[in-house]
């Protein structure tokens, strides 16, 4: 039987180009738990977790990713068969209950690795992909309406990205939609609008935020109301014509079923950490095709790692109707891949290589892990 011989952990910290200010946290560089598994075949497999703004985003944090895998899942990996990738992740299952990032990360691991050793891309394991591209929308969160403007003008002039989401919910209703109004007046119909109020509303302030969103053209509201708070989502999008997308309230398959059944959204933005892993992210996918739910390829402004496994699993989608935001590499200062992920053209390209079909770059890595060894 092929063992995993070899599980290694570490903490890289990156600066980011610019703040990222979000309604829970402003971030200044982001934390990516790296993941490498040593297969007894020769096969080395690599995964991330990778959460935002410490514990605030989540009930995980980098830290806890970390010792959830050596402590809690290594012990069940070392008595696994990384060549049954489905299997060890429900062996995991069965003794470590929440903790999706931490998940997610080895489960990336191990499909990075069954990818190498069979000589087949992600995308293939995870059913076959639908394209080769994919759609990238960029996050202008500098915290300053004339610093956003300028950086969608420079993003749609390299013709990076034309897909723009405005983080709000920080500041009083009436300033957050003069901000966005404005932002949107100044790109008018050469881009795409959205606004992302990551939960910070309560139903009635949204129910006057998202009136005067919708007359200012903006294309999607996200999470505009508290995670567990379905019954509002439901209301809020059987009441306006703007798309609502579950993002915080959307934590796996059940989350999935649960929302759908209840009309409470119409869109879905996937992520695979928050999903609990990739296979669990493709039957939130199932799960929002079945229901007539639109799908978003979300972010949790992961590194090259987590970008690209999101990615694959995002080609195997039949519909994509709202494309993606997987960023996360282009918001870092520093590139800790050999290669970096190719952006060009208002989208982001898939390689066809065996495994997720990236490498790391181990001097970078060197640099800036935290533990500095
Ligand atoms: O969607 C989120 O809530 C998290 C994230 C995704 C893009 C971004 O700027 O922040
Ligand atoms: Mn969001």
């Amino acid at each position: 039987m092929t063992r995993i011989d070899g599980i290694e952990t570490l903490i890289v910290d990156v600066p980011t180009i610019r703040p990222h200010v979000l309604s829970m946290a402003t971030m200044h560089r982001q934390t990516i738990v790296v993941v490498r598994l040593r297969c007894s075949d020769g096969v080395v497999g690599i995964g991330e977790g990778t959460t935002i703004g410490g514990l605030s985003y989540g009930e995980e944090c980098p830290e806890g990713i970390k010792l959830a895998i050596d402590t809690y899942i290594a012990p069940v990996l070392r008595t696994s068969d990384p060549t049954r990738v489905a299997a060890t992740m429900a062996q995991v299952g069965r003794a470590v209950v929440g903790n999706h990032f931490a998940k997610a990360a080895v489960e990336t691991a191990l499909l990075d690795a069954m990818g190498k050793r069979l000589g087949l891309p992600v995308s293939e394991l995870l059913g076959g992909r639908h394209r080769d591209t994919l759609p990238v929308a960029w996050t202008l969160a500098s915290g300053n309406t004339a610093k956003d403007i300028d950086e969608a003008e420079r993003m749609l002039s390299s013709r990076r990205h034309n897909i723009f989401k405005l983080k709000i919910g920080k500041r009083p209703v009436v300033d957050d939609v003069a901000h966005v109004a404005e932002i949107k007046r100044a790109l008018g119909d050469r881009a795409s609008v959205r606004v992302d109020v990551n939960q910070a509303w309560d139903e009635a302030t949204a129910s006057r935020g998202i009136a005067m969103l919708e007359d200012a053209g903006v294309d999607l509201i996200e999470q505009p109301v508290a995670r567990s708070n379905r019954s509002a989502l439901a209301r809020l999008a059987a009441r306006f014509i703007v798309p609502i997308m579950a993002d915080e309230s959307l934590h796996g398959p059940e989350d999935a079923f649960a929302i759908a059944s209840q009309a409470a959204a119409d869109v879905f933005a996937v992520k695979i950490a928050q999903s609990g892993g990739l296979q669990a992210a493709a039957r939130v996918g199932a799960i929002a095709d079945a229901a007539g739910i639109g799908l978003y390829g979300g972010t949790m402004l992961e590194g090259g790692i987590g970008t690209i496994a999101s990615a694959h699993l995002f080609t195997t989608f039949p519909q994509l109707a709202w494309g993606t935001e997987l960023f996360g590499p282009l918001l870092l200062t520093e590139e800790i891949l050999t290669e970096p992920l190719a952006y060009g053209d208002f989208s982001l390209q898939i390689p066809n290589k065996p495994g997720l079909g990236i490498d790391l770059d181990e001097d970078r890595i060197a640099f800036f892990r935290r533990d500095g060894r």
